[in-house]
């Protein structure tokens, strides 16, 4: 076994369980060791009942008075039972765990660890962790790893699968030069892998954390520089022509381009009307106006008599991007065909779909991962766009560049990054920046308030709906552990529905829902079919619907910043004057001083700094951080003096190539390998 084997090469995981894994995206046993923790626990010592009253949490050696009850509310599970020590009892609850029912035996004991809650004079031990004596034993004292939770797969199952593959597998060898290892003082490779997870103690997973972000950020801008360099003598394989039609095209738009969406275009078509092969990214904020910018590069490509395609990551975008292309094509009468293409089309569809790009009847592509499946042959494929880059894997963007040869490729983000870290990241890739927002925009109004506010909220919201508007309401994921404390969409949606006057239609979107669901639903709610949208964070990235002006978001507090701000740019995008009320469920002082944040800028690259100021460096809320540009341990921000060494390294790399970088050394195959990198533009 390696790092290439399958998932289901490891003991225990069968059909079922595998599937679980690939939903997580975790294929192989490299996925499932770069599949880093998000924080560490350590297991404190057992203590009696007694004390844990006062301590509200902890773990303590009970027996189980008599038989569970299991029982169903609603839709979820309950399992609950008495437990006991000599120091007293306790009533415990579980939910959505209906086998403890059976496998935990009354009259036996078990460590039971957890937190202490208080409802109507009652204390209760709730999903509280169940251990064997000997199998506590052995955690404490060590660090335990915690998994971001993702549906179906537990820390314990991920612990599990990873212990066994660190035993058993064959680990990728060291691939970095021993004198850079020591320069900058770095674990070796499989130390670093090893303690990630299981950690000896703090100083040791602080080792193998800066290794580890070292490589991501190292790995990274070796690609970029590495194929900036190659890219320069590559010809692209079809030449493009200015056109005449494009600036018609702009002219008969229903806005007026801004100063910065015109600049980066007269950026973007210089680019792609050369004789090198573009690779640039434009970056601009939530509703800064990228989408147009896209679509006259597709119309750029059309004129040519070439194709372009542009791929994005969910079926509710790809018809959004679909839609409004072809609208504006067909309100201008342009002559170009477009075609969508997602996974969700029935097979008959898709093949048809790809038998017109093969036939060249198609001159527009839009679509999510289908666009890179082996069945779809382009003709004269000259310009791809990738959005949102940071939810497409390296693998995926290759594949499409290399259906079309070589394509011009432009990849979009709304991820805000300061200009002098985007320099050492991307070097002097070519990167244009839309930092001007559309002149109708108001700037959207907020507040941050608790939950004794919802009431106010409602009747706003039945105020602006009156008024023609729309809105969005977000609860955060129904988490396994945290069933009774989450908002549930659809209990929420139900509640709601009731409370709001009859004539405001109200339905609910979640990840779960199948995506011809998801895109009715969003048609209809584009459509003001649908005038208020409970959701969960599915409606982040990228949609577009100018005429819903509300975003109230539950729960605020549990929200990356970032996150925040991509789901308020959901309003905003038209000429209303928008809202965003951040209401709290906590309001701890922290808490109050980040949505602070929020609340005094729109301005995405002010909030990423302050965030980070905010957490300040030592804070280790977790081991992943921002999750800006999704590198899975590295935050440019927090870690930026590790991308400091990375970056130099890099220049140092680059400037020995022949010595460190020959088409057979360990750190070259790396480089071209490095899939772990979420985020690597490495098809530029
Ligand atoms: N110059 C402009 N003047 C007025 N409206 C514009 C202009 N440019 C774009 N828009 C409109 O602004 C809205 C947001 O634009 P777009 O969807 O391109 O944003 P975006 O940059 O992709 O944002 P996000 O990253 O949040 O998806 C759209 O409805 C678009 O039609």
């Amino acid at each position: 076994m390696n790092e290439m084997s399958p998932i289901d090469s490891l003991k225990g995981i069968g059909e079922k369980t595998r599937a679980v894994f690939e939903r997580a995206g975790i294929s192989d046993i490299g996925d499932l060791l770069h599949d880093y923790p998000r924080g560490y626990e350590s297991y404190e010592p057992i203590m009696p009942l007694g004390e844990i009253y006062d301590k509200n949490a902890g773990a303590f050696y009970g027996e189980i008075v008599s038989p569970l009850n299991l029982r169903r509310v609603r839709r979820l599970t309950v399992v609950t039972g008495v437990i006991r020590d000599g120091t007293g009892t306790i009533q415990v609850t579980w939910f959505n765990m209906p086998y403890l029912k059976s496998s935990l035996v009354s009259g036996s004991r078990y460590v039971f660890r957890g937190k202490i809650v208080r409802k109507r004079q009652q204390m209760f031990l709730e999903q509280p962790a169940v251990f064997r004596m000997e199998e506590y034993e052995k955690l404490r004292g060590r660090l335990q790893p915690v998994y971001p939770l993702s549906e179906g797969l537990t820390t314990k199952m991920l612990q599990k699968a990873i212990r066994q593959a660190l035993d058993e597998a064959e680990l990728e060898k060291e691939y970095l030069p021993e004198e850079i290892r020591h320069k900058y003082n770095l674990a070796e490779y499989n130390y670093a892998i090893e303690e990630i997870h299981f950690p000896k103690d703090d100083h040791s997973m602080r080792l193998a954390r800066h290794r580890l972000v070292f490589d991501e950020f190292l790995l990274f801008i070796l690609a970029v520089r590495n194929l900036k360099e190659g890219r320069e003598k590559i010809r692209p394989s079809f030449l493009l022509e200015k056109k005449e039609e494009i600036p018609k095209i702009i002219e008969s738009l229903p806005f007026t381009l801004t100063g910065a969406q015109q600049k980066v275009w007269k950026e973007l078509e210089a680019d792609l009307t050369s004789s090198e092969v573009t690779a640039r990214l434009i970056q601009g904020d939530v509703g800064s106006g990228k989408t147009i910018l896209a679509e006259l590069a597709l119309f750029l490509a059309a004129e040519n008599g070439c194709q372009g395609a542009i791929m994005v990551p969910t079926e509710v975008l790809a018809r959004q991007h679909y839609e409004s292309i072809t609208s504006l094509v067909e309100s201008l009468g342009l002559p170009y065909r477009t075609e969508l293409l997602t996974g969700s089309m029935t097979g008959k569809q898709k093949r048809l779909a790809c038998e017109r790009i093969e036939n060249q009847e198609v001159d527009i592509i839009v679509g999510t991962h289908a666009l890179i499946q082996e069945k779809v042959h382009y003709k004269k494929l000259a310009v791809v766009i990738t959005d949102e880059q940071h939810r497409f894997g390296v693998r995926q963007r290759e594949a499409l560049s290399q259906k079309g040869s070589m394509p011009h490729t432009i990849v979009m983000s709304a991820t805000p990054i300061p200009r002098t870290l985007a320099v050492i990241l991307y070097g002097d890739l070519d990167i244009s920046i839309v930092n001007e927002l559309p002149a109708n925009r108001l700037p959207i109004k907020n507040c941050v308030v608790d939950t004794s506010y919802r009431e106010k909220a409602y009747t706003f919201i039945k105020r602006q709906v009156e008024e023609g508007r729309q809105a969005y309401v977000i609860c955060p994921m129904v988490e396994e552990s945290e069933a009774m404390e989450a908002e549930n969409v659809i209990e929420y949606s139900a509640r709601l529905r009731e409370r709001l006057p009859a004539f405001i239609q109200v339905e609910y979107l979640h990840g779960k829902m199948k995506p011809k669901e998801k895109n009715e639903i969003m048609e209809r709610f584009l459509k003001n079919e649908i005038q208020v949208l409970v959701s969960t964070t599915v409606v982040e990235v990228g949609v577009n619907v100018p005429n819903a002006t509300v975003m109230m978001i539950e729960n605020a507090e549990r929200f990356g910043l970032a996150q925040l701000h991509q789901l308020r740019g959901r309003v905003g995008r038209g000429g209303f004057q928008s809202y965003c009320i951040l209401m709290y469920g906590n309001d701890g002082k922290k808490t109050k001083e980040r949505l602070g944040i929020l609340n005094r800028s729109n301005d995405g690259f002010y909030i990423a700094e302050e965030d980070l100021k905010l957490r300040g460096p030592g804070d280790l809320f977790g081991i992943r951080q921002s999750g800006i540009l999704d590198f899975k341990l590295g935050d440019i921000f927090q870690d930026a003096a590790i991308l400091k060494e990375a970056s130099d390294t890099a220049a140092f790399i680059m400037e020995k190539s022949d010595k460190f970088l020959s088409k057979d050394s360990p750190l070259f195959k790396k480089m071209m390998k490095s899939t772990h990198l979420e985020d690597g533009m490495l098809n530029l």
